[in-house]
Formats: structure tokens, sequence, C-alpha cells
């Protein structure tokens, strides 16, 4: 006849059933975790989300403990950008006045001043901002110095994570975008080239990019049906034609960031020359003038140039060897009208060669 076990013993084996059930699903989980080739680039992120949470609960009083976000939001989070280090603010950018004042009243206003207007829906931010023109002139420049004068916190998404290869992951993780931003918020997800993951849908594209689009819109139209929200989704683009039509209506604040004229070249030359001394000779109208098709990024890269040439001739001594100037106590030379040309002709001869000169007069 089978032995009956007493009370304490089945007490005892199901405590032994629970013990090995618990161990054996932690050293699974270890040893999938470290199976996993991201293993180490997901810790290293959840180790840098942790961190700049904290930061914000540090310098801005969030109260929000990393560890109840899940996986997902973690990965998101590692792309956080605190306020304290986003340096640019409006006084940064030149020649973009329309767009900065057009921001400023239909975006930041109404974030800083929420509290005054609380239940008008007619004076709340736009759910979604696009920010349209060719590479360097200025649209990532214009997110962040949007959310560091609207005090709003900043994701600054790389796309390149939310097509994640695993079956599934990349809906969890644009589900995580949203969820993390609304306990961040005010915040602003900023995503750079939405046009390579946001772009029209069409028949070939892969079943799980097809619905992780889908979702990304049901989750951004449940934001711009919550009362109150400020997550704020900014794109830019330079193929603003590729974007989803179904995307173009989610972003009804289009801004046009063209290449800068040549009286905002003109501009941008006097910003980006006000930390640095300059001879009299220098004749900055007629810079910008021969600088046609330029944008404010290759304007900065010119002025950078034109400030090595002069360095390279102060190290010269007059036999024009590569040896410091007599005793490196004179003091360095202004930036000369010649080293702005210099500059000019070596970036325009490089031009040249990479087919990148504009030819376009119509920009000024
Ligand atoms: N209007 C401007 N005023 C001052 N600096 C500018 C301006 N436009 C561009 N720059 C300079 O060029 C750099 C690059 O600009 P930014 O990254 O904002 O361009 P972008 O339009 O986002 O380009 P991309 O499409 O390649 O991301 C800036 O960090 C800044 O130094």
């Amino acid at each position: 006849m089978p032995k009956t076990l007493s009370q304490s013993e089945i007490l005892q084996l199901v405590l032994r059933i629970s013990i090995a059930s618990v161990v054996s699903y932690y050293s699974l989980k270890w040893m999938f975790d470290r199976l996993d080739p991201t293993y180490k680039s997901k810790k290293k992120a959840r180790d840098k989300a942790e961190h700049q949470i904290k930061r914000l609960g540090g310098s801005e009083g969030l109260e929000l403990n990393p560890a109840t976000l899940n996986d997902h939001e973690l990965v998101i989070a590692s792309h956080l950008v605190v306020p304290d280090d986003i340096t640019v603010s409006w006084d940064d950018i030149a020649g973009l006045d329309g767009v900065i004042e057009e921001l400023r009243e239909s975006v930041v206003l109404p974030i800083r001043h929420r509290h005054l207007l609380q239940n008008s829906q007619l004076w709340e931010a736009p759910k979604g901002v696009l920010l349209h023109g060719p590479p360097g002139c200025g649209k990532t420049l214009i997110a962040k110095a949007t959310a560091k004068e609207g005090g709003m916190r900043f994701i600054n998404l790389d796309v390149a994570i939310l097509t994640d290869k695993w079956y599934g992951e990349s809906q969890k993780l644009a589900s995580a975008v949203f969820t993390l931003a609304s306990k961040l918020q005010p915040c602003i997800v900023f995503i750079d080239e939405i046009e390579s993951f946001l772009r029209s849908r069409n028949v070939q594209d892969h079943e799980a990019t097809a619905m992780m689009k889908t979702q990304f819109m049901m989750l951004w139209d449940g934001l711009s049906t919550k009362a109150g929200s400020t997550v704020i989704v900014m794109g830019a683009t330079n193929r603003p034609q590729d974007l989803d039509k179904a995307i173009m209506r989610r972003m009804p604040a289009q801004f046009h960031v063209g290449l800068p004229t040549e009286e905002q070249r003109l501009k941008i030359f006097r910003l980006v020359l006000s930390t640095e001394t300059f001879s009299d000779d220098v004749d900055l109208n007629r810079i910008a003038k021969l600088t046609h098709g330029f944008s404010g990024s290759d304007i900065r890269e010119l002025c950078r140039n034109a400030s090595v040439f002069r360095i390279r001739n102060y190290m010269r001594n007059g036999s024009g060897n590569q040896t410091p100037s007599p005793n490196g106590t004179e003091p360095l030379p202004p930036i000369s009208m010649d080293n702005l040309l210099s500059s000019f002709n070596k970036m325009k001869e490089s031009r040249m060669h990479t087919g990148l000169l504009v030819t376009d007069n119509s920009v000024d």
C-alpha cells in the first residue's frame, strides 16, 4: 500500500519544487540573455537610461523610478537628452526668424503656459511637427532649441532601433516610445530622417514593418485624443515626398527649412564668427554673396577651415617651415579675408569633384 505523505512532507515538497522552478527560470533567463548577441549593447543602453533618468530626478525633480520602466522603455530612454545637456537656444540659430517665431507661438508658449488655458483645445501645441529641407540647414538645431525653450525633455529617437530583427520587438519598442514619452512629458520625440521608417506603405513592406507603422500611428492618435498631453512628435526629413500621407496628416505644423538666401548666409556668418576676432579687411557681404548654395553647416565648416588656415600661417616661420613662430608668444592673428577666401576655394573645389556644387540660383 503506497505511503501517504504527511502535511509537513507535502509542504516541503511544494517548497522544493517552487525553489527548483525559480532557480531554473533565472538560470534559463541568464543563459538566453547571454546567448542574445545584443546583450551587451542592451545592458549598456539600460545603464545609460537609468543614469539619464536619475539626472532628470536630480535637476528637475522628475519622480520616475527607472526600476518601474520595462526593458523596451529603457532602450528608448537611452536616447533621452537631458535639458541640461542641450546647449542650443534660439540665439544659436541665424536667419530662421520666421520659423522660430511660429514655433515659439504654436509650440513653446502653449507648453510653457499650459496652466493658463487648461480647458482650451484650440490653444494646444500640435501633436506633430514636420521640419523639411536639405541637409545641414538647421532642422536638428531647431528641434533641440524648441525643447530647450519649452523646458521639454528630448528623446532623440534612432529609427534603426525600431526596426529590430526579432519578430514583435519593433511593435513593443514603438509602444514604449509613447508610454515613456508620456511618463516624461512635456517631451519632444525627435525622429531624424522620419521618411526612412514612415515612408509610404507599399505591398513590399514586411508584415512586421507594416504592423509597426500601423501601431505607431494608433499610439500617436491615442496621444492626440488625450487631453492635456504634452508629447510632440517632431520629424525631420530631406524627402517629404516619400512620407506616408497618413503620417503627413498627423503633422499639421510643417516648416520648410531651406538653403539660406544671401541675407540669411550673412546672418549665419555673423553668428558663427561672433566669438572670433577677424581683421578689418573681412567683407562678410562679399563672402555671403559668393557662398550661394552653401548650407548653414557648410558655412560653419568654411569658417572652421579659415581658422585652420590662420593657425597654419601663424605656426609657419618666415621661411615657411612647419615650426612654431618665434618663441610662440605672439598673439594669434585675427581671421583675414584671405583665410576665408582660401577656405571657400578649397570647399568649392572639393564640391566640384563630388558633384555637390549647387548651380540653382533660386535660393537667392
Ligand atoms: N541657421 C543656422 N544657424 C546657425 N548654425 C547653423 C544653421 N544651420 C545649420 N547650422 C550649423 O550646421 C550644423 C548642422 O545643422 P543641423 O544638424 O541642424 O542640420 P539638419 O538640417 O538637421 O541636417 P541633417 O538633415 O543632415 O540632419 C549645426 O550644428 C550648426 O552648427
